[in-house]
């Protein structure tokens, strides 16, 4: 992409204390893009996406939203975003409309209240006071209100955390539809099924910095994958060959694992090649490979991988694949 990034980020640093939260971080959206930042707690997202929100000052680098300095310039530029926080301070006593009102009267060309609270399915809650909403409720009420605006640009901080999976979903169709009108979204979660629905391009932060960015695609290339099968023979009954017997798989990473009932599991760089040469193998010696199961990584192992720390890493994405 040739034209100017909407935020551009450059050596960015943020500090509390003697403790670096940021450290140094370049990092560009465009026009009508969606960037995931994601990273275990505590990597660093919220206080790098605080400072493109111009919600305080880089400690260093250089911070630009829409051309301008979000922190020191933002009069110029508040009304163009749509900020949606971790957690939004409303007030308990307002009704979900009465909030949303409220909202409205601080933007210049606000949406229609019914509009926007139909968007996110709260309408039939609109006189419903806020203290009494679930959390996912809060949610989607923060995201009405972000929205309200319509932004030239949305930072979510992880908005769907709390939601069940069909509200998790609605909000997706409702951000891919900004996407689609040209709204350029930064967003943070801890839900890989998220950034791969909805991200052009991921950014992983560990300890301050940014540690990969690209694709998905991108991403997951640099990790194996998987192949896994069961050997039989002619008869059907399981095999355990040794490994010795296997053919040369040149992507093969560490040592094939065979069990005793025949379960054969590999990781590989090469994965058509490998399963081409390995399906052959079979062939010749008219063996069966049951159960054969051959696929490249998923972001989720290949952020593990980066991460290092295991489940820490993503807390809840079973929760997603409900
Ligand atoms: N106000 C603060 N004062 C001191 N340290 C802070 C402050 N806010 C954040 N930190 C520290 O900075 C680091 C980064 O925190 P940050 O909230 O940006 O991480 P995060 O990636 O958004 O985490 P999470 O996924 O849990 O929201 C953490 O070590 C945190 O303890």
């Amino acid at each position: 992409m040739t034209s100017q990034p909407i935020v551009s980020v450059r050596g960015a640093r943020r500090r509390y204390g003697s403790f670096e939260a940021v450290r140094g971080v370049d990092l560009d959206v465009h026009r009508g893009e969606l960037v995931a930042l994601l990273g275990t707690n505590g990597a660093g997202k919220t206080s790098l996406v605080e400072l493109v929100e111009g919600l305080a000052p880089a400690d260093g680098g250089e911070v630009r939203v829409l051309g301008h300095d979000p922190y020191r310039e933002r009069r110029r530029i508040v009304g163009s975003l749509g900020i949606m926080l971790q957690s939004a301070g409303f007030s308990g006593d307002l009704t979900v409309a009465e909030t949303a009102r409220t909202w409205a009267g601080t933007l210049t060309r606000p949406r229609a209240v019914d509009e926007v609270l139909r968007a996110v399915d709260m309408a039939h809650r609109a006189d419903v006071r806020v203290a009494s909403l679930s959390g996912g409720e809060k949610r989607r009420l923060d995201l009405a209100l972000a929205t309200m605006g319509d932004p030239e640009v949305l930072f979510l901080d992880e908005p769907t955390t709390g939601l069940d999976p069909e509200s998790r979903r609605a909000t997706w169709r409702l951000v891919q539809g900004m996407l689609a009108a040209g709204t350029t979204v930064l967003l943070t979660t801890h839900y890989l099924e998220e950034a791969e629905q909805l991200a052009d391009r991921i950014a992983i932060l560990q300890g301050g910095r940014i540690v990969r960015s690209g694709t998905v695609a991108d991403i997951v290339a640099a990790e194996p994958a998987r192949l896994e099968c069961v050997v039989r023979g002619r008869d059907g009954g399981a095999l355990a060959p040794a490994v010795a017997d296997l053919p040369v798989l040149a992507g093969v990473v560490g040592a094939p694992d065979i069990d005793h009932t025949g379960r054969l599991r590999l990781r590989t760089t090469a994965l058509q090649d490998d399963l081409y040469t390995l399906l052959q193998w079979a062939d010749a010696r008219q063996l069966r490979l049951d159960d054969l199961d051959a696929r490249s990584a998923s972001l989720e192992q290949a952020f593990l991988a980066m991460d290092g720390a295991g489940t820490r890493a993503v807390d809840d994405t079973s929760e997603v694949a409900a």
